[in-house]
């Protein structure tokens, strides 16, 4: 029999609308080369259905459930080509399923599952059953391909083959599903703060999932999602924090790789979209980073320097940049970045986009200290991520950051507030407020009366930015001075301490 005459219908219960169809019976796993680069060398007779796999603990486990549904699926070729499969190792993971196998353990959330004999995270839910996972094991035939040209090859070589019989009946497992509580917030425009890119980290994921909209991605899930959050991190150290143990998705090894995509040109290699240094350094027919810091060594106070990553001409297409605009700016000898992302995955990718950002605004600082006269010091790395959102698939670790972390991050808080501070005394039958400078605690402005809800109001209309704590403290604080003073001397106000009783001695 011939494959033409033999034709095969694949049926994808997840991300359906991301696999291109064939009828064929060799599944083509394209890792991060883009899947029609690979489809435009074949027939649809040639293959059962070509896909992206990018992740070992995200897209594995629903890979694996497709394929048990699919037991026509006789041969998988597996595309392990970029550098970005290296640093993800989701193809080698896969791999490791069919070479080491499984066994029963716990994924990074402590949930029971099936864990891939492999160097890379790999999970399979439990539900699945054991014998199924083997039969698949023994049933397909896997090639790993280092190029385009290999994995075209192979496919095609299994396609002379003939038609086979599927190896089992179709096999279908519960899937279960994360619920989580979403309390009612702003829609547009947040921000956050952080000393380093870990705390930021943490109180990002901490607000998407808690207040974060729950709608439907692109790719045949749901996210939570804020639109234009901006996070704010002012002192990440020049090595880089990375806490212990790490809980971020990225290790040092993983950033030395990703910096260089960032900060190096690249050749054009088929299938890969696109390297932001690609589009910083040459796309455009120009260096913008070599141009940005020209541009301050000639002019220290511009508020012109823009790096711009969208092509206008180009990028209406399949896979347009994420980071799109950077703006680089030189105040109190400070050199600030802020880069703007049209679409950002908070939880799997920020870490690393703002690590990488990082790196561009020291190497641009040091070229500029070099070359001028200038004793630049790094100011705050600002993001601006207009969807910024967390998968579903995601759900179950970012809860897990937040139970763990946050906590802690709460309780290192300092209680510094740019807002300024205030004093507060009862004096001649008034409540009077000082609002002082967070610096040099000069006075800015003064309130007084017999209301505390009178010069709260006041307060909330003059001070629109004050930090919730502070607020609520100074509810507190004013409520109780009220107290004092309609007790008519029998309870004395101090700042910060219990009322008192006022005692006469006789
Ligand atoms: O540097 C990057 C590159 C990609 N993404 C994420 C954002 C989206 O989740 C996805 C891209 O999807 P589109 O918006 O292009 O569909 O990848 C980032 O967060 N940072």
């Amino acid at each position: 029999m011939t494959v033409s005459a033999f034709q095969f219908k694949y049926k994808a219960l997840y991300k359906p609308n991301q696999l291109i169809y064939g009828q064929g019976q060799t599944v083509i796993v394209t890792g991060w080369t883009v899947k029609s680069t690979v489809q435009k060398h074949l027939l649809p007779e040639e293959y059962a259905v070509i896909g992206q796999l990018y992740s070992p603990t995200r897209g594995l486990n629903l890979l694996i459930r497709n394929l048990l549904l699919n037991p026509h699926v006789r041969y998988l070729v597996i595309l392990n080509a970029t550098k970005e499969d290296k640093n993800a190792g989701a193809c080698e993971c896969l791999l490791d399923f069919f070479r080491n196998g499984f066994e029963k353990g716990v994924s990074d959330t402590g949930r029971q599952c099936w864990v891939v004999k492999s160097s890379y995270s790999g999970y399979i839910d439990i539900e699945v059953d054991a014998i199924a996972l083997q039969n698949l094991r023994q049933s397909v035939e896997y090639r790993e391909a280092k190029s385009i040209a290999e994995a075209v090859s192979s496919v095609k070589s299994y396609a002379q083959q003939g038609a086979m019989e599927p190896w089992g009946s179709p096999l279908e497992f519960d899937l279960s599903g994360v619920e989580s509580a979403i309390l009612p917030g702003e829609r547009y425009g947040h921000r956050i703060e952080g000393k380093t890119i870990a705390e930021t980290w943490v109180k990002i994921i901490h607000l998407i999932k808690t207040t974060g909209t729950l709608r439907p991605t692109a790719y045949d899930g749901q996210w939570q999602e804020l639109i234009d959050l901006m996070a704010i991190v002012t002192s990440e150290p020049e090595n880089f924090y990375f806490p212990e143990p790490n809980y971020l998705p990225i290790d040092r090894s993983f950033l030395q790789e990703y910096v260089s995509q960032i900060l190096d040109d690249a050749p054009q290699h088929e299938g890969v979209k696109y390297t932001y240094g690609q589009r910083l350094r040459s796309h455009f027919g120009r260096d913008q980073i070599q141009l940005c810091i020209d541009k301050l060594v000639k002019d220290i106070n511009s508020a012109r320097v823009v790096m711009s990553l969208w092509d206008v001409g180009n990028d209406a297409n399949d896979s347009p940049p994420c980071l799109n605009h950077i703006w680089v700016r030189v105040v109190d000898s400070e050199l600030s970045l802020t880069a703007t992302f049209r679409s950002n995955d908070m939880f799997s990718a920020w870490c690393a986009n703002a690590m990488g950002l990082r790196a561009l605004q020291m190497h641009i600082r040091d070229k500029i200290n070099k070359s001028a006269a200038y004793n630049l010091k790094l100011g705050p790395l600002v993001t601006v991520s207009q969807s910024a959102h967390i998968y579903d698939d995601c759900f179950e670790n970012a809860e897990k950051v937040i139970k763990t972390y946050y906590p802690k991050i709460c309780q290192q808080r300092d209680y510094s507030d740019p807002s300024g501070s205030f004093t507060i005394v009862v004096q001649n039958e008034e409540i009077v407020v000082e609002h002082m400078t967070p610096g040099s605690g000069e006075v800015v402005n003064c309130y007084s009366g017999k209301s505390a809800k009178q010069i709260l109001t006041w307060i909330a209309a003059d001070c629109p930015a004050l930090q919730v704590e502070h607020a609520m403290y100074l509810g507190r604080e004013l409520q109780k001075a009220e107290l004092a003073l309609s007790s008519t001397g029998e309870l004395i106000y101090e700042q910060d301490r219990p009322l008192k009783k006022f005692v006469t001695i006789n």
